[in-house]
């Protein structure tokens, strides 16, 4: 059922989700990507003539002409790969006019201030809306000769305008409601990463209007998502194209955070590494947003934040001015997403992880659009999770997510972008990496360890804290694990060998393999994250129950290298400790020893390789 054809076309597209025969879908992709339909010339002509383009892009001709033959259609592409396109060509070679969902205002408006810089008439119905130009678009709606191609509205308005409703039943009565799209399909799902409630209730344009083709878009949802937007969105047999995720531009790397702020380092980057070229700091709240940003600007970099908080005013004006290159950098929350189309942007730092790794990859993705090479560079904080976690707590599915992201950050023997494909459902060779993400870049830099020892210790701290009916935050089990706990507990407990960094390693691997589990206690102030044990702790107490886990050489302390399970690789480790001969290479190597949590040489500093 799940069928995929990967390197179909070009060696791009994917088809995938074929629900009914089949053999019949995959024909229909191969004849979409004729050239030769009734519309082809006129399609290729507004290519070139209006969007002044001289070439379609993977999966674009074929999602063009389904959708010009009738076809219901889930087009999945990376995000700035030109999805737009793929309604907005059509809805101009057709007569009538495409209805086209957006989550955002500011998204819409940027779509239609894009729109009239190529000429194409289109225009927008949203709650800011005069009543003048309300009256305008409504009329527009059933005027015989389509004054416009191209009606942009949010989902709330179709949700809650019965006079729009009754426009577009009597436009699609006249013939002129050509075509749907519904951008950023995703929405629609609880299991997608940005659900929105009111795409829940767009199933009423299929049932309603049966005969419209419709066009979900989206950069990344998981063939589960899809299923569930097509059950809401109520379109019986989509056909799905799915461009691969994989963007070969890329450099993925995750950096450990050393202390609970890497603002130096990332300033640091910036400076050097980034110089003149524009980016983009993700961070976890609007607080953080002014902090990181004043902190940079201290630096002399020139940053400034964005968050949902701000007047629509300011945010515009920092989106302006970074387009405009006279910031060099946006610090954001995930606010700062939808409709940012900034074609070289060179980095894109996560000063804390996302709460998923499709908020991730989107994110990510917003560097290097251009093609040109950009780096992806995740900090990952053992607080981070306990802070993301108590976020996320009302959210179905918030906990697996970010546990998938967690598992991403703390993995040090597959290739990231492998981690991402499983995620995707996609089938990936690692080799396709190129070497563009950390782990690929520097194969063996892990060690396997025993650590049943470790978790039996760490596992009877929480074990006897509840049974003095105490909860145990995971900063206060790393404290106690370590020695720092308050003096009554100091005595019975076990204090590790670990350094602080491998204690976080391995308290978070116990949490993803359920040997611990979350345990959340909400006030009306906040919410917090206990340690309680989880369903596998029990096992520990079978003495023949052994738990490994690989960590990266460059966070261990010598003394837990000694302690690995491969004799082979601790020679290696040894073998590499000497330190060069030359004076010069010398001071780099101990600077590097010092600072052993420090990461490796993102892509755009290292075009050799
Ligand atoms: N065939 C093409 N050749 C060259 N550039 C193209 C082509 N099609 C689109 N583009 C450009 C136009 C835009 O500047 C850029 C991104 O297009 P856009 O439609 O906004 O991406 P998208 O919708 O896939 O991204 P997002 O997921 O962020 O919304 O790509």
């Amino acid at each position: 059922r799940n069928l995929v054809l990967h390197h179909f076309a070009n060696g791009y597209s994917a088809v995938n989700g074929c629900r009914q025969n089949e053999t019949i879908c995959v024909i229909f992709i191969f004849v979409a990507l004729s050239p030769d339909f009734s519309w082809s010339k006129e399609v290729q002509a507004k290519l070139c003539s209006v969007f002044q383009l001289s070439n379609f892009r993977p999966l674009q001709r074929a999602a063009i002409n389904l959708s010009m033959s009738g076809k219901d259609l889930f087009l999945v592409m990376p995000t700035g790969r030109g999805k737009s396109l793929c309604y907005q060509l059509p809805a101009l070679c057709s007569k009538g006019f495409t209805l086209v969902i957006a989550p955002l205002v500011s998204l819409m408006e940027d779509q239609l201030m894009y729109l009239k810089s190529v000429d194409v008439p289109a225009v927008t119905l949203n709650a800011s809306s005069t009543k003048e130009d309300s009256k305008h678009v409504l009329a527009g709606m059933i005027d015989k000769n389509s004054p416009f191609k191209l009606l942009y509205v949010t989902p709330e308005k179709i949700a809650k305008s019965k006079l729009l409703m009754s426009k577009l039943d009597k436009a699609y009565n006249m013939g002129l409601l050509t075509r749907i799209a519904v951008d950023e399909v995703h929405c629609c799902s609880q299991w997608g990463h940005d659900f929105r409630p009111d795409y829940k209730l767009l199933g009423i344009l299929k049932r309603q209007f049966p005969k419209v083709p419709l066009v979900g878009l989206t950069a990344t949802a998981t063939s589960n998502v899809l299923k569930d937007c097509q059950k809401i969105l109520c379109v019986q047999e989509p056909i799905t194209l799915t461009a691969p995720f994989n963007r070969p531009n890329l450099y993925y790397e995750v950096r450990f955070k050393d202390n609970e702020d890497c603002t130096d380092q990332i300033a640091q980057m910036i400076r050097e590494r980034y110089k003149n070229q524009s980016g983009i700091v993700y961070v976890f709240s609007q607080k953080d947003a002014a902090a990181v940003a004043t902190d940079l600007q201290k630096k002399n970099i020139l940053a400034q934040p964005y968050h949902a908080n701000m007047e629509p005013s300011d945010k515009s004006l920092v989106h302006q001015r970074w387009s405009s290159k006279k910031i060099q950098v946006v610090v954001a929350t995930v606010a700062f997403g939808m409709g940012i189309d900034k074609a070289d942007v060179r980095f894109v730092i996560h000063h804390t992880i996302s709460k998923s790794i499709e908020n991730y990859y989107q994110e990510s993705g917003r560097a290097g659009r251009d093609d040109g090479s950009a780096d992806c560079i995740v900090f990952f904080g053992f607080a981070d999770i306990f802070r993301i976690s108590t976020m996320v707590v009302m959210e179905n599915t918030g906990q697996q997510k970010l546990q998938n992201m967690v598992a991403y950050c703390q993995n040090v023997d597959r290739c990231r972008r492998a981690m991402m494909a499983i995620h995707f459902d996609e089938v990936w060779n690692d080799d396709e990496c190129n070497q563009m993400c950390d782990v690929c870049r520097h194969g063996n830099d892990y060690i396997t360890m025993d650590i049943t020892k470790h978790a039996r210790d760490v596992v009877t701290i929480v074990e006897m804290a509840s049974s003095m009916d105490e909860k145990l935050t995971p900063l206060k089990v790393c404290d106690a694990w370590l020695g720092k706990g308050p003096a009554k507990h100091r005595k019975t407990i076990k204090v590790t060998s670990l350094s602080r960094l491998e204690v976080e390693s391995v308290i978070i691997h116990l949490l993803l393999h359920g040997y611990f589990s979350e345990d959340f206690s909400f006030t009306p102030y906040t919410t917090h994250f206990y340690l309680k044990l989880g369903r596998k702790a029990a096992l520990l107490k079978n003495g023949n129950h052994s738990i490994t886990m690989k960590m990266r050489r460059r966070v261990m302390s010598p003394a837990t290298v000694s302690q690995s399970i491969n004799s082979a690789e601790v020679f290696i480790f040894h073998m590499q400790a000497v330190p060069p001969a030359d004076s010069d290479d010398k001071k780099s190597f101990l600077r590097r020893r010092t600072k052993k949590y420090s990461s490796f040489i993102p892509y755009s500093q290292n075009k050799s390789m």
